[in-house]
């Protein structure tokens, strides 16, 4: 199926990370800083959580969540989803980016090779792909705790090895702060949206 593209952003950064390194907080962050104007954040698994709420009842909102409501769900939800890429990869990737008409995208959740191929595919020269880490001490005082057949599987593991990533951000106590961090980022964006302050 051919994808009718929306719009045509300056700049599309693809974050991945496991659960509880920061993701949302670090993606968050760049959009207060950049503001609502210049950029949006497009959340891969919202599309999913939406229908799959749907279909058993449950509350889209918890889902989305950094709660534990979402865990009780996560192994079932990952297979709801796995069926529906395996007919066609970039289903979710084609949800979450067509609504969004800012000049810079940012999606918080990318977990799979498929999902970087899309946008680079899609969108050679626009996609960056930046990787929040956290050691597992730090995941584990924000609540992650090792689950089998989750963090040994490609909902978790897809990104580990093959990725050649733009940034590695170091999202733990003992890391610069992430303002420094990204301090690159931000003056790329900025520079793409034509924001910039000289
Ligand atoms: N640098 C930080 N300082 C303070 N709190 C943080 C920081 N990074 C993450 N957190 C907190 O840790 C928790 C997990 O962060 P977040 O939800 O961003 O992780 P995630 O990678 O999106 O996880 P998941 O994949 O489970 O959604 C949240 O409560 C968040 O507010
Ligand atoms: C089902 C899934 O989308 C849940 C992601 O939830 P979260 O980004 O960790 O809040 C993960 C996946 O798609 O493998």
């Amino acid at each position: 199926m051919s994808t009718m593209l929306t719009t045509n952003p300056k700049l599309i950064l693809v974050f991945s990370g496991k659960r509880k390194s920061g993701k949302d907080y670090v993606t968050d962050l760049i959009h207060k800083r950049l503001g609502p104007e210049v950029c949006c954040i497009l959340r891969l698994s919202a599309p999913l959580k939406e229908q799959y709420a749907r279909e058993r009842g449950l509350d889209f909102k918890e889902l989305l969540g950094s709660g534990q409501y979402k865990e009780q769900y996560r192994a079932d939800m990952i297979a709801w989803g796995e069926r529906r890429r395996k007919q066609d990869p970039g289903f979710f990737c084609r949800l979450a980016q067509r609504s969004a008409t800012q000049p810079v995208w940012i999606v918080s959740d990318a977990r799979r090779l498929s999902d970087l191929q899309w946008f680079w595919t899609e969108y050679p020269n626009q996609t960056r792909c930046i990787r929040v880490e956290a050691s597992e001490h730090t995941r584990r005082q924000r609540g992650w705790e090792f689950t089998s057949g989750i963090d040994d599987a490609e909902s978790e593991c897809g990104l580990d090895q093959g990725v050649d990533f733009d940034w590695i951000i170091r999202n733990d106590k003992d890391a610069p702060p992430l303002e420094e961090q990204l301090h690159l980022l931000f003056s790329l964006a900025e520079e793409k949206a034509g924001t910039e302050t000289s």
